[in-house]
C-alpha cells in the first residue's frame, strides 16, 4: 500500500539530513588534527620531505613534535604517520575496515599503466579476490614443497657458490633468492650461477619499487603532472614509464607462457602458476579472465618474494663481519643441534633459540620496508581526540617502532640477546619483528611472511654450519674496519 507523502515529512527529513550534514562539517572543523609542522597555504609540507632517508625523517618530527601520531599535507594530500606500535595496531587492526585501502601510486598504477599488483591495488572486490587466490595457494598445504624448493636452491646453489667465490656474496645471494622466486612461481630452471632472466627481474623490479617511492617521481606528489604530453619539457618520467611498461610486460609474459607450455606438454614443473591453474576457478570470472588473473598474482609473487628476502640475508653477512661474537654463538648453537655430520634443515629450526634472536635482530636492526607499504582510508575517523580525514596517506613507520630508544635501548646496536628473559626464554614484554611491525598490518599484512622466514632461517643456519664470514685483511693482514650505511633507495632505505 503506498502511503502519501506529506509536506510536513518531507520538511522534517530534510531537516535532519541538513543536521547531519551540519553536525559533520562542524565535527571536522571543531576537531584538531594531529600535531604537524606548519603548512604553507597549497603545497602544504611537500617541501620539507626529503627525497631519501624519508623514515628518519619522520622519526625526527615525531620526536621534535613529541607525538607517535603527527600530520603533513602534500598539495591538500592528508598524510597520518604513526611511530607507535599500538596506535598502528589501533587504526591499521582494529579499524581496519577504515584503513585497508592504498593510495593511487600514480606513476605505477596511471603513468605506466600497471595496476595488476595486489600490494597496490585499493581495498576491494579486485584486491580481494587476488589475495584470497594466492593465499589459497600459498597455505599450509603447499610450504612442505616449497621448502623442498628452498632447501634445493640454497645446498646445489648458494652453498657451493660460496664455496667456490666466496668474494661474490651478493651475486650468489641474488641469484639464490631471485631463482627460488622464480622457481615457485613458475617452475622455471635457472642457472646456477648469473642467470640472465634473474638478472633482468632485479634491475625491473628495482625500477617498479622506485616508480612507487612517493619522493622518485614528482608526479607521485603531483598527480596532474600525469596529463602533461611527452614533448613537454620535464616529461622524461613519461620515456621512463614506458620502457618499465615494456620491461614489466615482458616479464609477466614470458615465463608465463613458457609454464603454460609446458603444461600442455605434460613437462611442467608443480609452482604456483601450475596449481592455481589445475586447481581451476571457484570465482566468478571467465576461464581468460583467470588466467589473466593468474597471471598478474604470479608476477606479484615473483617480485614481492625477490625484492624483500634478499635483504636481511645481505644484512646477515655485514653484521657477522661487525659482530664475530653473535657469530660465535651462533655457530656454536648451529653445531650442537645439527651435529656434523649433516647439512642443517627445518626440523632444526624450533631448536635454535639464539638464532632466531639473530633474526629478530636483524628485522629489527635494518627494518626491511622502513616505512611499511602505505595504507589510505577510505572514510573520515577520530582518534585520540584527533580528526583524520577520508581519503588520507597512512604511514606505518616501522623505523621509527624497530628503532624506538624506550623499547630497544641502544637500538643501534646489533643485539640478539635483548630478545632473552632473564629466565633463558624469549621476552614476551616487547615487540617481536619477526611476527609484528616487520610485515605490516591488519587486512593487508603480508601473506608471504612465513614463507619468507623460512627462508632467512634456512639459509642462515646453512651458511652458520659451513662458513666463517669475516672482514677483508687489509695490508697487514688485519681485519678492515667499516662502518655499515644502507643505500638510500631500495627497500631498506
Ligand atoms: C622478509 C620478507 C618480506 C617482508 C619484510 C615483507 C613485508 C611486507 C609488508 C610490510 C607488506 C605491507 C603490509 C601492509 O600493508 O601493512 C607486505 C605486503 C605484501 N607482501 Fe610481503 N614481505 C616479505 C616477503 C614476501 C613474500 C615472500 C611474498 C610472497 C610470496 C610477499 C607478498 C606480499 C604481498 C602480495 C603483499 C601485498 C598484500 C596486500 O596488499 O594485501 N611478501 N609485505
Amino acid at each position: 500500500m503506498l502511503f502519501p507523502v506529506r509536506t510536513r515529512d518531507l520538511v522534517v527529513l530534510l531537516t535532519c539530513f541538513l543536521v547531519h550534514l551540519a553536525f559533520r562539517n562542524k565535527r571536522k572543523r571543531l576537531l584538531r588534527l594531529p600535531p604537524g609542522p606548519v603548512r604553507w597555504p597549497i603545497i602544504g609540507n611537500a617541501l620539507m620531505v626529503p627525497a631519501t632517508y624519508v623514515h628518519k625523517f619522520y622519526k625526527k618530527l615525531s620526536e621534535d613534535l613529541g607525538s607517535k601520531i603527527i600530520y603533513l599535507e602534500c598539495l591538500k594530500q592528508p598524510i597520518i604517520v604513526i611511530s607507535d606500535f599500538n596506535i598502528a595496531r589501533e587504526l591499521l587492526e582494529k579499524r581496519s575496515a577504515l584503513y585497508s585501502s592504498r593510495p593511487p601510486f600514480t606513476m605505477t598504477n596511471e603513468v605506466i599503466g600497471f595496476n595488476c599488483l595486489l600490494s597496490m591495488m585499493p581495498y576491494g572486490d579486485r584486491w580481494r579476490l587476488h589475495r584470497r587466490i594466492l593465499i589459497q595457494n600459498l597455505s599450509e598445504k603447499n610450504i612442505p614443497e616449497i621448502r623442498e624448493k628452498v632447501l634445493d636452491f640454497i645446498r646445489k646453489g648458494l652453498l657451493s657458490n660460496v664455496l667456490q667465490n666466496p668474494d661474490n656474496i651478493r651475486e650468489h645471494l641474488a641469484n639464490t633468492i631471485g631463482g627460488f622466486s622464480l622457481s615457485m612461481t613458475y617452475g622455471t630452471p635457472v642457472q646456477r650461477q648469473r642467470d640472465p632472466l634473474v638478472h633482468f627481474a632485479e634491475e625491473v623490479f628495482n625500477n617498479l619499487l622506485g616508480a612507487g617511492a612517493p619522493s622518485k617521481y614528482m608526479v607521485n606528489v603531483i598527480a596532474p603532472l600525469k596529463y602533461i604530453p611527452e614533448w613537454f619539457p620535464g616529461s622524461g618520467f613519461k620515456k621512463e614509464a614506458k620502457k618499465i611498461r615494456s620491461q614489466l610486460d615482458h616479464l609477466m609474459e614470458e615465463p608465463f607462457r613458457e609454464t603454460m607450455g609446458k603444461m600442455d606438454q605434460g613437462t611442467a614443473i608443480p609452482c604456483f602458476v601450475t596449481q592455481a591453474l589445475e586447481r581451476g576457478d571457484s570465482t566468478d570470472l571467465d576461464h581468460e579472465q583467470y588466467v589473466q588473473c593468474i597471471k598478474e598474482i604470479g608476477v606479484e609473487i615473483f617480485s614481492a618474494l625477490f625484492e624483500t628476502t634478499f635483504v636481511p640475508l645481505m644484512t646477515f653477512f655485514l653484521v657477522m663481519q661487525k659482530y664475530p661474537e653473535v657469530q660465535r654463538k651462533a655457530q656454536e648453537e648451529v653445531d650442537f643441534v645439527v651435529g656434523y655430520d649433516r647439512l642443517p634443515d627445518f626440523s632444526d629450526i624450533p631448536h635454535l633459540k639464539f638464532i632466531s634472536c639473530v633474526v629478530k635482530e636483524l628485522f629489527r636492526w635494518n627494518p626491511i620496508v622502513p616505512i611499511g607499504v602505505p595504507h589510505a582510508t577510505t572514510e573520515e575517523d577520530v582518534y585520540m581526540g584527533y580528526y583524520i580525514p577520508k581519503g588520507s596517506i597512512v604511514v606505518p613507520n616501522s623505523y621509527a617502532m624497530l628503532q624506538d630508544e624506550q623499547t630497544f635501548p641502544e637500538p643501534e646496536k646489533f643485539m640478539p640477546e635483548r630478545f632473552i628473559a632473564s629466565d633463558g626464554g624469549l621476552r614476551d614484554d616487547i615487540i617481536d619483528p619477526e611476527f609484528f611491525v616487520t610485515f605490516g598490518f591488519g587486512r593487508r599484512i603480508c601473506p608471504g611472511a612465513s614463507i619468507a622466514r623460512s627462508t632467512i632461517y634456512i639459509t642462515i643456519a646453512s651458511l652458520l654450519h659451513l662458513f666463517n664470514v669475516s672482514p677483508a685483511l687489509d695490508a697487514e693482514g688485519k681485519p678492515v674496519d667499516f662502518q655499515p650505511k644502507f643505500r638510500p633507495s631500495s627497500v631498506t632505505s
